[in-house]
């Protein structure tokens, strides 16, 4: 635009509101033309799955450290959501699973933000049921409150066999206050043959005895007590640990005293990525 701004009569604003519009609507219709050749490059149709969590965490990241002007950061993170969502979903079409057991609204809100409405939405009463539908499907991706109530009981134990689904993310990617969708949800998959992002980790982890102290030391490492649960033979928690901490260690801070006989991995996600505004 060569003349400044108050020259600009109502129409020739509107005509550079309808250039951009063709323009970004062009250059959304040439990324789904790049997604058409990724799709064989990545043989996404014999891994049944296009999810890359750890790009699509750097892609966030990225677009929220450029942000600026008028826009709401909001917008922006929801219209990429959902560019991204649906086209994974173009490659390999999944559904998303929500367990709906402390309410529907919440997780419809995150649904609908992180992967919008061309994604399939299906609600189940329990974590159980969300894990045994990922289960049984080809590639589809399930989603859970990370504060669920202790009556959920320790679903993540589900977790802990070689084949059962696994955490593949954290949303929202980019946390801050009064995010439109900021109920913290883990996605489970079923385990990614490649690209697993493991800034951190997460386990299933056995306590004998739980002793106030283990706060601490889980602290001490970095790590932090998602969720517990009492079971017959002491507390099974789920663990987040930093992705440079070994099990070893873990397992020296917390049992050294055999006080932990179980540490399992049960999946991994990207850091998590705080954005404080201007
Ligand atoms: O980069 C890839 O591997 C893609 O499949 C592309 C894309 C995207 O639309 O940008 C889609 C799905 C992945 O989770 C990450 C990124």
């Amino acid at each position: 635009m060569s003349d400044t701004p108050a020259k600009l009569s109502l129409t020739d604003l509107r005509n550079e509101i309808d250039r951009i519009d063709h323009e970004m609507h062009q250059l959304l219709m040439q990324r789904g033309q790049i997604i058409d050749t990724l799709i064989q490059v990545k043989k996404t149709s014999e891994s049944g799955s296009a999810f890359r969590p750890g790009r699509e965490a750097s892609m966030m990241r990225a677009i929220a450290e450029r942000h600026k002007g008028l826009l709401p950061l909001d917008t922006v993170e929801g219209i990429w959501r959902v560019i991204i969502a649906t086209f994974t979903y173009v490659q390999a079409p999944f559904s998303v699973h929500a367990d709906i057991s402390g309410g529907d609204d919440l997780m419809r809100d995150s649904a609908r933000f992180h992967f919008g409405f061309t994604v399939p939405y299906h609600t189940h009463p329990s974590a159980t049921a969300v894990i045994s539908a990922v289960a049984e499907s080809r590639g589809d991706l399930g989603i859970f409150r990370l504060d669920q109530g202790v009556s959920s009981g320790a679903w993540w134990r589900l977790l802990t066999s070689e084949n059962s689904p696994k955490i593949i993310s954290r949303l929202p990617m980019i946390e801050r206050p009064d995010h439109p969708a900021g109920t913290p949800v883990f996605v489970i998959s079923k385990p990614l043959t490649d690209a697993a992002v493991r800034d951190v980790i997460l386990y299933s982890a056995r306590f004998e005895r739980w002793r106030a102290q283990d706060y601490a030391k889980i602290a001490s490492f970095g790590g932090e007590v998602i969720a517990s649960a009492a079971d017959n033979n002491g507390l099974s928690v789920l663990l987040a640990a930093p992705g440079n901490i070994s099990p070893e260690r873990i397992r020296e801070e917390c049992g050294a005293d055999g006080g932990m006989p179980e540490l399992i991995e049960i999946g991994s996600h990207a850091e998590r990525f705080h954005h404080v505004g201007e």
